[in-house]
């Protein structure tokens, strides 16, 4: 049930006709919606800009990553995780847990769309969706292909497009300089004086990586982090933390969370890791900074292995000058300075979200905008608030899909009375 029709525009271009919502990404946010749209036999379309399923997951992370909260936060509608895995998934097998859902609701993504706009049609009141395919097709046809449509469901993720700050004189440095997102692992590291750029989950795992491969990592902290312990006496830290604000108030649950941090860790401020003034769930939920959920980085900076250093006021030729005018030889440098949407590239004329590409209404009211426009997986939440916007997108689809199709029923009865 594709629910499309295809034809030419005078330009030679592909207009493709959809029954159904348009679906743009097909992460696990993308995927989800899908899943509850096929259980209620909604036809739809989703279009991916890569190859492949969960790109973010297959293509831009690295070896060693697990899910960092347990996995029955993890988990999309309607299919849980194999029973044998364990409490933390690996990358490995979170991939295998979305390939066997995509298979198992036989989502069958159009890859290599990646979407340059969007735009809703107040004539005709239809969502006029381009995307550019990967590679022209022989002959005279456009590889652009442009998808009409009465829903359009945003899915492209928080973290579309890696963040690359301007650093004075990353031009004379003349080491190797990446994003974490093409980092895989600290093999090609070994023996090398590396410079990691950010002290979230990421920097934080990489660093750790790095020392596990007899790397020197100098972390760059340049203002403050909350480091949490993964669990606490054997309890997930994430559990705990929806358990206490499901009673108390936010500011209390934040006060608990960081005695049991001291208690667990210790003081962390003497290895230079200021903690913010906000508590950590105040400036997820304000600022969608997620706290560093540790899993051996810090007991790597006690020992030393890990250099926290200040931040950064240029680089030079094989150097480094921190703010506080030290000079660092390093050979490489690895970004791990974030992730943003892409949605304000391509998304046009709707004010449904902020020029920092998330909804403007928080969680848990993002989800549905004006004229057919839908979001799933911008809530900050990571993937149980992606879970929980595809099941309230798929249930309002569905009941729009039911009353048009009631309506066109109707009319085949007249028309055949
Ligand atoms: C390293 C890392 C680890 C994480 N670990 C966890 C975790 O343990 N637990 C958790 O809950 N969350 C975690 N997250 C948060 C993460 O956002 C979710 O896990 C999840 O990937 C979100 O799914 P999504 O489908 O919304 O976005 P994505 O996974 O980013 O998928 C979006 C898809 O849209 C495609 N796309 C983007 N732009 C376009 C376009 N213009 N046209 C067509 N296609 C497009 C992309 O190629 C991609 O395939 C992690 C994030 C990162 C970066
Ligand atoms: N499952 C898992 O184990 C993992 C999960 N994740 C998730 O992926 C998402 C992205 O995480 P991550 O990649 O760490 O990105 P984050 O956005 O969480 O962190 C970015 C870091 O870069 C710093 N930074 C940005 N620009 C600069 C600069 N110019 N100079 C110095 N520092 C800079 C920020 O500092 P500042 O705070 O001062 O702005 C911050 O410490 C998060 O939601 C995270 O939880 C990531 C890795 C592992
Ligand atoms: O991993 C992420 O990016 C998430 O957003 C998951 C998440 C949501 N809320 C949190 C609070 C503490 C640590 C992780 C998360």
């Amino acid at each position: 049930m594709a629910g499309l029709t295809e034809q030419y525009d005078f330009l030679s271009r592909r207009c493709v006709w959809v029954n159904g919502p348009i679906i743009v990404g097909a992460g696990p946010s993308g995927l989800a919606v899908a899943a509850c749209l096929r259980e209620k036999d909604v036809p739809f379309v989703i279009l991916e800009r890569a190859d492949c399923i969960a790109s973010l997951w297959q293509k831009r992370t690295y070896d060693r990553l697990k899910l960092h909260l347990p996995k029955q936060f993890c988990q999309l509608p309607m299919l849980p995780f194999p029973e044998d895995y364990p409490e933390y998934p690996s990358r490995k097998q979170f991939i295998d847990y979305l390939e066997s859902y995509a298979k198992h609701f036989k989502l069958s993504p159009r890859f290599n769309q990646s979407v340059q706009s969007a735009k809703y049609d107040e004539t005709s009141e239809l969502w006029r969706v381009r995307a550019a395919g990967a590679c022209a097709e022989p002959g005279n046809v456009s590889a652009d292909v442009e998808y009409i449509g009465r829903w359009l469901v945003v899915a492209t993720g928080e973290n579309a497009e890696e963040v690359v700050p301007e650093l004075e004189g990353l031009e004379e440095f003349g080491g190797d300089v990446k994003h974490v997102c093409d980092y895989k692992s600290g093999e090609a590291y070994r023996g090398k004086r590396v410079l990691v750029v950010g002290c979230g989950n990421s920097g934080m795992e990489v660093s750790l990586d790095l020392c596990d491969h007899d790397a020197s990592p100098s972390m760059v902290i340049r203002d403050s982090v909350h480091v949490l312990p993964r669990e606490v006496l054997g309890k997930s830290t994430f559990e705990l933390a929806i358990l206490l604000m499901k009673w108390l108030p936010l500011w209390l649950a934040d006060k608990i969370l960081l005695v049991l941090a001291w208690l667990v860790l210790g003081n962390v401020e003497r290895f230079g890791l200021r903690r913010p003034s906000a508590g950590p769930l105040e400036l997820k939920n304000t600022q969608g900074k997620t706290p560093v959920l540790d899993i051996g980085a810090l007991g790597k900076i006690r020992s030393g292995d890990i250099n926290v250093v200040p931040g950064i006021k240029r680089l030079s030729p094989g150097k480094v000058e921190l703010v506080d005018g030290r000079l660092l030889d390093v050979d490489s440098i690895i970004l791990a300075t974030g992730y943003r949407s892409n949605v304000p590239q391509w998304l046009q004329g709707c004010d449904f979200f902020s020029k920092d590409g998330v909804p403007k209404s928080p969680f848990p009211n993002g989800w549905k905008g004006k004229s057919g426009l839908y979001a799933v997986g911008f809530t900050r939440r990571g993937l149980s608030g992606a879970s929980s916007d595809a099941v309230r997108t798929a249930m309002d689809i569905g009941r729009l899909w039911g009353e048009e199709t009631n309506v066109a029923k109707r009319i085949f009865a007249c028309h055949r009375r």
